[in-house]
């Protein structure tokens, strides 16, 4: 063996050596005997053991050590990259190079050098590196080992280039336990995470620690810093603490995939746990949020500050899911007022939703955003704004909803709008914008506001299928007959301002708001919108809200067609202890007719509720359908009510389903008025749809992504404990057509919006919640970029829920800043306390 000694006055508990395949380690002594193995390749520990020789890092001894191979166990370190999710090789290049020994590392605070044995490691990039990642660093990394025993690394990356740069960070820890079905882990429980099982969705669990039963690959964000993992078996407790490392990875693979891991070494057992610190960083999006801030003056207080994390505390802005882009910007009514700071949100090059609407902001239309290649939602209404509009709008080739109107734009309407594909909703109104209107040709535009600007000439063909309310206060002329030929388009001077009829006060989008949240379905429907190919008016909508009974029940239903070959079909780990005898014998009502057959309420003698829908026009052979009831019966997720059994024969298919005693939207929105009728606020009705686009989400991820819903309506979606909408399992039954009865929800939706409101489409019952006209159009904004008629140009289920999630943000920021605002305005107490003595009787 190769000794030779190293890291000055640390002589005697450092040593180097070489490893079994012949690359240097340091190994740190401490002088109770405990012992740790740092190898250069990579700057991996390979081994850490108590003063007793036990060892407590796993590393297997099939474990290949040969750069570029990674290796498996001990901690390797995952740099600049963790996972797949960019540019590099799984989890970075760092853990594949050689590292150096850093004799001259820059001294670190006392406390972290203190009665410790340390090595200090350097990793630096080479030419060839350079290649594939073109940001030049120092990686610096101490371990050391203290008296008593404790293993503490730290890690300081130095750009030594002065463009900022992004990176993920881990440490992918293996710990040694005994049998990973003794383990338990606390300090995660109740934290959201997300599952990289499940294409990396975000779950939360309420319970008990984290135990294991098979594999797990998840990202718990934002722990607290000490985390805890026993291992019963062992006897043995880590207590790991995190500094500056926000989330916290679990990763098991479980018995079958770490057979086929061959430096595992595992045969049968699981021996292996990993969990690690995280971070994300966001540096470069932190500092460019602050100089926005900094140079913006505004009136309300923002929280945001160095020492918070962006993505976990920061008013007004959203993070992806694994919080390394921000990818929203909302601070809509604080008060900026001056010209928008240049080079700040313009380097946030992943934003995708910016809204600043009714700040006072002035000056020109913001350079910045040119760099926001992303931006799919821009707000900028009810600013200052003034000058020409961007020139090239080609750049933001993603834009789906712009709102410029009530600024002072002047000059003409850019023919690059033209190339905005995606955009559904263009409002330009309330501005100075003059010259002829171009002919925009944009085949998913559904919402278009031109009206009170100084155009001229006709109103091209392209838009002449808008109402002439959009052009309205403007000098220009239809020449088809939706209006008298040639005949010109009042301008708000000539004729009172449009207003649509029954209206009242209401703004416009007050009045679309309404719509969405009164329109047959109610708002949920419009979650409902979301992928729905046959839907129904409430009219036609057979469920009425309140059970009825004496419909058919299943025993008829089934007797005439049972099959005694045919069973009832459970899933694993449905608790129901019933059989089709049982279900025959329930009594029933029947909860809904559809579109695919009819919903039944079976109460079963146990007392036990279950949900059976009785499938009809069903022509799939008996493999077929069970193929397809197994891939939806393998749906699990809070937000989707699973598929607990089913039963088949030639002339008859069962569903059963849990029941929810909360019942569906459908029945919250128009149940009969009266006792039974909870009335749903704007917040839950938001909760709900949140809560449905995540089941929806989850069923899209299913099998590929070949899963779908196929009947996703108000009476499909029924409430969880927390109110949140869940969506049933129910896939589009194999080769089922809609009927033609249907009316097409989508186009009714479509009309009411491009022609004047009525009083039948408003629901009056939101109209008692101030401040949500807004939202109410954004959530219309977003249904209806989920209905736009080609299906791969609708946005994914992740993105809706997200952006559902941005309009739930709005709505909590506003109702903060109104309180702030009532309390600001509100009596002192003492004057409260005196009017109320002075006007009591006594
Ligand atoms: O196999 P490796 O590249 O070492 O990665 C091992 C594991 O690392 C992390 O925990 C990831 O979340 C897993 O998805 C991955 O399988």
């Amino acid at each position: 063996m190769n000794h030779s000694a190293v890291a000055g006055d640390r002589r005697e508990a450092v040593e180097v050596t070489k490893d079994r395949n012949g690359i240097d380690q340091v190994v740190l002594r401490n002088p109770r005997g405990a012992s740790a193995q740092v190898s250069l390749h990579g700057g991996q520990v390979l081994s850490w053991k108590t003063d007793r020789g036990e060892e407590l890092l796993f590393t297997s001894s099939k474990a290949i050590f040969k750069p570029p191979t990674a290796v498996r166990g001990g901690i390797p370190i995952c740099f600049p990259q963790f996972g797949n999710r960019g540019s590099l090789e799984q989890h970075g290049f760092a853990r594949n190079k050689i590292w150096v020994i850093d004799d001259n590392a820059p001294p670190l605070h006392a406390n972290d050098s203190d009665g410790k044995t340390y090595a200090d490691l350097l990793f630096k990039l080479s030419q060839e590196d350079l290649k594939v990642w073109p940001h030049s660093f120092e990686f610096r990394l101490r371990v050391s080992l203290t008296a008593d025993g404790y293993l503490t690394m730290i890690s300081r990356i130095r750009n030594i280039n002065c463009k900022p740069f992004s990176f993920s960070f881990a440490y992918h820890t293996y710990f040694s336990v005994s049998d990973i079905s003794e383990v338990r882990v606390e300090g995660l429980e109740t934290l959201d995470y997300l599952d990289n099982l499940y294409q990396r969705e975000r779950f939360t669990e309420q319970g008990d620690a984290l135990t294991f039963e098979s594999e797990v690959d998840r990202v718990y964000l934002s722990s607290s810093d000490v985390i805890a993992v026993y291992d019963h078996e062992k006897k043995r407790t880590f207590v790991i603490r995190k500094d500056g490392l926000p989330d916290v990875v679990v990763w098991n693979p479980w018995e079958k995939k770490s057979k086929s891991m061959v430096d595992f070494g595992m045969r049968s057992t699981n021996k292996c746990f990993v969990l690690m610190g995280q971070q994300l960083r966001n540096q470069s999006h932190k500092q460019a949020l602050l100089d926005f801030l900094e140079n913006f003056p505004h009136l309300r207080y923002i929280n945001w500050n160095e020492y918070s994390s962006v993505c976990e505390h920061w008013t007004g802005v959203t993070c992806s899911d694994d919080g390394s882009r921000v990818i929203a910007v909302r601070l809509p009514g604080v008060g900026f007022h001056g010209h928008f700071p240049v080079n700040t949100l313009g380097r946030l090059s992943e934003l995708q939703i910016l809204s600043l609407r009714s700040n006072g902001i002035t000056g020109s239309f913001p350079s910045d955003l040119y760099n926001l290649k992303k931006l799919s939602f821009l707000y900028l209404q009810y600013n200052n704004f003034s000058g020409s509009l961007p020139f090239n709008f080609s750049v933001w080739n993603n834009l789906t909803i712009v709102n410029l109107s009530h600024n002072s734009f002047n000059g003409s309407v850019p023919n690059s709008i033209s190339n905005l594909t995606h955009l559904t909703a263009l409002n330009l109104a309330n501005n100075s914008l003059s010259g002829e209107i171009p002919n925009l040709y944009l085949p998913n535009l559904v919402q278009l506001n031109l009206s009170n600007n100084n155009l001229t000439g006709i109103v091209p063909k392209s838009l002449q299928k808008f109402p002439t309310g959009v052009f309205y206060g403007n000098n220009v002329s239809f020449y088809n007959n939706s209006t008298p030929s040639g005949s010109p388009v009042p301008s708000s001077s000539s004729q009172e301002n449009p207003k649509p009829k029954n209206v009242g006060k209401l703004s416009e989008t007050a009045l679309l708001g309404i719509i969405v949240a009164g329109c047959v379905v109610g708002l949920i429907g419009f979650v409902v919108l979301l992928l729905v190919c046959c839907l129904r008016r409430r009219g036609e909508d057979v469920f009425s809200g309140k059970l009825e009974k004496g419909g058919m029940s299943p025993e008829k239903a089934i007797s005439r067609s049972q099959d005694a070959s045919n069973r009832l079909f459970f899933f694993e780990g449905c608790n129901y202890a019933f059989d089709l005898e049982d279900l025959l014998r329930a009594s029933a009502e029947v909860l809904g007719k559809g579109t695919f057959g009819i919903a039944y309420k079976a109460i079963l003698e146990d007392a036990n509720m279950v949900v059976v829908k009785r499938l009809k026009e069903v022509g799939v052979g008996k493999r077929e359908f069970e193929q397809q009831m197994q891939l939806v019966g393998s749906v699990k997720h809070e937000n989707v009510i699973e598929l607990r059994a089913y039963y088949y024969s030639k002339d008859e298919k069962l569903l059963v389903y849990d029941y929810c005693s909360q019942g569906s939207v459908a029945a919250m929105l128009h149940g009969r008025s009266g006792e039974d009728r909870i009335p749903l606020d704007w917040e839950t009705r938001l909760r709900i749809a949140i809560g449905a686009a995540k089941g929806i989400t989850r069923i899209h991820a299913e099998n590929g992504g070949k899963l779908v819903h196929g009947n996703i309506k108000s009476s499909n979606i029924f409430l969880n404990s927390q109110k949140y909408g869940c969506s049933s399992s129910l896939a589009s039954p194999v080769h089922t057509t809609c009927g033609d009865e249907v009316i097409h929800l989508v186009r009714w939706v479509h009309s009411v919006v491009r022609e004047e409101w009525t009083a039948e489409v408003f629901d009056l019952e939101l109209l008692r919640y101030p401040d949500i006209e807004e939202e109410m159009v954004e959530m219309l904004q977003i249904a209806m970029a989920c209905v736009v008629r080609m299906p791969d140009q609708r946005p994914k289920m992740v993105d809706v829920v997200k952006m559902i999630e941005n309009v739930q943000q709005t709505d909590n920021y506003v109702n903060q800043l109104s309180s702030e605002a009532k309390s600001e305005n509100s009596m002192p107490p003492e004057l409260v306390s005196v009017l109320e003595s002075s006007s009591s009787p006594n």
